[in-house]
């Protein structure tokens, strides 16, 4: 059951395949009996901030070679309501290890941030602590309701995340309740803003009712506004990750 990961472009594709050589299954720890709901979290009033520890990316080399518990902490106190953690060890500089002790230390539900491209890697993400996982329909493709399932069977939520129409269909098809439009095009790595403002509308228009977050290239508050009374959450990495202050940078985004 893994996707045809030969027809992903760019970048994308290139994580994708190397993640998929590295999935050997081995014992889990045990998953923690029961972890906070990520919908929930996400929708509470007003326009909720899942803040990501991201110490490095392709789009952006290093960006912060910071301790992931200090930044999830201070992601806490800054009022972000979820917290993603980067588990891709090559580019983005994660791991699983990271996962674990950010569960250990905040009480925000948290996103296994990774590129889900086998089963696996789902039950790695329950038993290491996470609400919820991120499923990209460009690398599952029509594989994206069957893991959609899977992850639903484990005890875990989805972000599922789409940058084109096309990919929206497969989404809502798929019966994604959590629906992440991300700005930034994964296999060219450019970001328009316009994006997730773009393909909320159609989302909703299409009649979604679930859970709609904007992904990807937010470093201002001016920016966050065309997202407002649209969106439930925003999702934001480097430029909170390069902030001196992670608290107060959160907090003057958000207020
Ligand atoms: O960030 C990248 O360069 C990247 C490259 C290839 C695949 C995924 C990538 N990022 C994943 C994300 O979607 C972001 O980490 C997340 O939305 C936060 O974005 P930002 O605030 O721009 O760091």
């Amino acid at each position: 059951m893994r996707p045809r990961l030969g027809r992903v472009p760019g970048v994308l594709g290139e994580i994708a395949c190397k993640r998929a050589e590295e999935v050997v299954p081995y014992p889990l720890p045990p998953a923690p009996e029961t972890v906070p709901s990520f919908r929930e979290a996400l929708l509470k009033p007003g326009l909720s901030v899942i803040a990501e520890v991201k110490k490095s990316s392709p789009s952006e080399g290093a960006i912060r070679a910071l301790d992931p518990v200090a930044a999830a902490r201070a992601y806490q106190r800054g009022g972000a309501r979820a917290v993603s953690v980067l588990t891709e060890p090559h580019y983005f500089g994660g791991g699983l290890e990271d996962l674990l002790k950010v569960r250990q230390a905040v009480d925000l539900p948290l996103l296994r941030k990774d590129f889900v491209v086998d089963p696996f890697m789902l039950e790695e993400a329950r038993a290491y602590g996470a609400s919820a996982v991120l499923l990209i329909v460009a690398l599952l493709g029509e594989l994206t309701g069957v893991y959609l399932e899977e992850a639903r069977r484990l005890g875990l939520e989805a972000l599922v995340e789409v940058h084109t129409e096309r990919e929206l269909e497969v989404a809502l098809e798929a019966g994604a309740e959590i629906l992440g439009i991300n700005n930034r095009d994964l296999a060219t790595l450019r970001i328009d803003l316009a994006t997730a403002p773009r393909l909320g509308r159609l989302a909703r228009a299409r009649g979604f009712q679930g859970v709609l977050v904007a992904e990807s290239g937010y470093s201002s508050r001016e920016e966050l506004k065309p997202l407002e009374g649209l969106f439930d959450a925003v999702l934001i990495g480097t430029s909170l990750m390069r902030s001196p202050d992670l608290e107060e940078a959160l907090r003057a985004l958000v207020g």
